[in-house]
């Protein structure tokens, strides 16, 4: 994390977030500042009535002060209205702003943090850990800040009715304030681990339905069940720690709120006694110190939802203020597509002693086909990584027609570069959706979309459905068949029109028909681009321009087919015999042996 972001006040930074509404606040303050002049005057008002009577006023002077305290009412309840939907309405907005804060700050986090972090967890931090803040920074400050007025206000009251007993009061104030301050630490650490374990829960919970079909393969649902209940009971125990701090911390706020009310009625009785004070004032002043206790024991109250508060919504501060460097702009780069690997030697950051790439250099030549092969683990996928610009080499460069690729223009270079995953990632919309997306910036029309799937062979099977291009695919592409989603995939990278393309073959055969349909759209796509093949098939490796065989992060050979083949000694030769020859698809095989 940035050491900026330690620095500020905890305090300050969540009431930043006020500062854009600061009007709308102003206003509900102002109705606030009303409504609690109407609550300070109340009491004093019944001491009219309670004096009225022992005095025996006409009528008419009861019906006055009645339709007095009624308009005054009315205005209170209107008052009341407005104030509430500022406060309320702001504190959604506020909400609203910092979940769109967090999430601009979590999809512009380089991929090395996607490495580091589970989804499960950011997601759930987008959502709870956000809410929290809705609860305390808005209505829950205001409330209290009213409470606030209200003791002010409630004292100023009771000095004037009676010093003496005020300061009988003023002994629960010290002690009030001790016990916020004692409650208020450890509550904020309390906090944050609860937070951090319902993060977890939602972490174990997103991972089980995100795979919810190996679950059910392997029977592991009860498994899955007991994990989740592991992780929820843990939850559990940390609220339950939390929950008994809370309890004993406003059992204690309660115990001295009475304890002072009991020290008026009980000094205040001697002072009538002693004819010092009139069953009127001390009626008024109980109901002041009714009014003011109860004020002191929702501001401490608000003082550990606050400090709760801040405990729990630590992490999404943190990931704000973890700003990546920002690039400045680069204008758009149209590439031709050549590309150069000078001496690339890489680890991950999550494991920096392991290198992955230890010296890779090769060039292409624009709209020439490369096939990368090699053995489980030696870097075939790294290099397409790094091609995108997903991590930083730390030695050597990659250029792409002679430009360097900085991270401060990888993205301008990523405009040129298209990738069609071995599995594809499909969003839960629909198809069309799912091709536009890879033009998002612009509105791409039905008919570009769709030109780009004919071109993809996904048409004819996309218009076969009853909704067609805006059949709804489920959860990462679920309700489509292996080769129908890999068609959506080209379909998406033909229409991004890119200069380079990456293309991470699958593994697994497709049935024959498909097959040929899948080939045949790469064929298209791949025709006239730079293409970067990280290749399983037979059908593929021999149709590469060129093969780079990467052996353990580096290269081992490179060259034709037909060259490799030579060297039967060689690492190439080895593989073809061995491991790659499985990988040849049923139409292969058919065609081979015809
Ligand atoms: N995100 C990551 N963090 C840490 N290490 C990684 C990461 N991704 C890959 N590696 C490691 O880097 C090395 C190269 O992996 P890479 O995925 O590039 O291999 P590959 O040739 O594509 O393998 P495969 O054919 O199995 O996909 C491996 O040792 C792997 O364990």
């Amino acid at each position: 994390m940035t050491s900026s972001s330690r620095k500020t006040n905890p305090h300050l930074e969540r009431l930043q977030l006020l500062r854009p509404f600061a009007g709308r606040l102003a206003l509900g303050l102002l109705f606030m500042v009303l409504t609690v002049m109407v609550q300070l005057a109340y009491p004093k008002a019944i001491a009219y009535f309670i004096d009225g009577m022992s005095e025996k006023k006409s009528e008419s002077w009861f019906i006055m002060l009645g339709s007095l305290m009624l308009g005054v009412f009315i205005l209170q309840a209107i008052a009341t209205t407005l104030r509430y939907y500022l406060f309320e309405s702001t504190g959604y907005m506020i909400v609203t702003r910092i979940r769109r804060q967090l999430f601009g700050a979590l999809i512009g986090k380089k991929i090395s943090f996607f490495d580091r972090h589970n989804v499960g967890e950011l997601s759930n931090r987008l959502t709870a850990d956000v809410e929290v803040l809705h609860e305390t920074l808005t209505m829950g400050a205001a409330i209290s800040l009213r409470c606030l007025c209200i003791l002010i206000g409630g004292v100023t009251m009771l000095l004037i009715i009676s010093p003496a007993l005020t300061l009988m009061l003023a002994f629960f104030i010290p002690a009030s304030l001790l016990l916020s301050h004692w409650g208020g630490k450890r509550i904020r650490k309390h906090s944050r681990n609860m937070q951090q374990s319902q993060a977890d829960c939602g972490k174990t919970a997103y991972e089980h339905l995100a795979n919810i079909r190996l679950v059910h393969a392997f029977n592991q649902g009860r498994t899955a069940a007991r994990r989740y209940g592991q992780s929820t009971e843990d939850a559990l125990n940390v609220s339950l720690s939390t929950t008994r701090m809370m309890a004993a911390f406003r059992g204690w706020s309660i115990f001295l709120v009475y304890m002072s009310l009991l020290v008026t009625l009980w000094f205040g009785a001697k002072l009538i006694l002693e004819d010092a004070l009139t069953i009127g004032e001390l009626t008024a002043f109980i109901l002041y110190s009714t009014m003011v206790t109860d004020a002191a024991s929702a501001v401490t109250d608000f003082w550990s939802e606050w400090m709760r508060t801040i405990g729990a919504t630590e992490r999404i501060f943190e990931l704000i203020g973890e700003q990546e460097e920002i690039a400045p702009p680069v204008a758009a780069l149209a590439l031709q597509g050549n590309v150069a690997f000078r001496d690339v030697v890489f680890a991950y950051p999550e494991r920096p002693d392991k290198l992955a790439l230890r010296g890779i250099s090769f060039t292409i030549a624009a709209g020439e086909k490369i096939a990368l092969v090699g053995a489980s683990g030696a870097g075939k996928s790294t290099i397409a990584s790094m091609l995108l610009g997903f991590y930083e080499a730390q030695q050597g460069s990659i250029g792409f027609d002679g430009t360097v690729l900085t991270p401060a223009n990888a993205s301008a270079m990523r405009d040129n570069i298209a990738i069609v995953e071995q599995e594809p990632s499909l969003f839960s919309g629909s198809i069309y959706e799912n091709i536009a997306f890879a033009v998002s910036e612009r509105e791409a029309s039905l008919e570009e979309v769709m030109a780009a799937a004919r071109l993809a062979n996904a048409h004819d099977f996309i218009q076969a459905f009853p909704q067609g291009y805006e059949t709804i695919v489920g959860e990462r592409g679920v309700q489509l068949s292996g080769g129908q989603k890999q068609r959506v995939a080209i379909a998406r990278a033909l229409l991004r029109n890119p200069r380079i393309l990456i293309l991470d073959e699958a593994t697994s055969a497709l049935d024959s028909a498909s097959e040929v349909q899948v080939q045949n759209a790469l064929d298209k796509l791949m025709a006239g681009r730079t293409t970067i093949i990280i290749a399983h098939r037979y059908s593929t490796i021999v149709k590469a321009d060129r093969i780079l065989v990467l052996e353990q992060g580096r290269i081992a050979q490179q060259g034709s087919h037909r060259e490799l083949m030579q060297d039967t000694a060689g690492l190439y030769h080895y593989l073809m015999e061995n491991q790659l020859a499985q990988y040849k698809t049923i139409s292969e095989a058919h065609a081979e042996a015809a």
